[in-house]
């Protein structure tokens, strides 16, 4: 377990406690942009050396069940994918310009959950399709 820090919430110290856990299979960075204009130029200099896989979180893209998750992330990985950017949009959601760029847009549901609550259920299901992928117990089904 991880503790609080001061001036966390409690949906940061979650965070921290699925990205230590995910970061046995996998590294880990959890950069937060000012902007989407921002985030966007950051990953256009990224397109110059490896081409990443995006994702963009939507509640309005592609759902998935655990399992389908982790087989999605298990394709891509035996693809030889050297990196995946998972992203959560701004407050009034993606631009037209941004949800163009992604290779998938990635529903969590159809509720719109606030920001720091949509990343932390992506990363717990990071984490679980990495156990459904290795065959950890985590994952024991619905
Ligand atoms: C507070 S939400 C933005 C809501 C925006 N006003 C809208 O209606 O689309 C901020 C970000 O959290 C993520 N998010 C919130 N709920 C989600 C869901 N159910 N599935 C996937 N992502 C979600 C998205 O990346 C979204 O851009």
């Amino acid at each position: 377990m991880i503790k609080r820090g001061p001036g966390e919430s409690d949906f940061t110290s979650a965070l921290k406690t699925y990205a230590k856990r995910i970061g046995n299979y996998a590294a880990v960075e959890i950069p937060v942009y000012a902007s989407e204009s921002a985030f966007l130029q950051t990953l256009s200099r990224h397109r110059s050396r490896t081409v990443p896989y995006l994702v963009l979180l939507d509640s309005r893209g592609k759902q998935f069940a655990s399992e389908q998750f982790a087989e999605l992330l298990g394709k891509q990985r035996d693809q030889g994918q050297q990196k995946i950017v998972f992203a959560i949009g701004p407050a009034d959601g993606w631009s037209d310009d941004a949800r163009r760029q992604a290779n998938l847009l990635l529903s969590l549901g159809t509720m719109t959950l606030p920001h720091e609550l949509a990343r932390v259920v992506l990363s717990e299901q990071l984490y679980r399709a990495f156990t459904i992928l290795s065959g950890h117990p985590y994952h024991t089904g619905h």
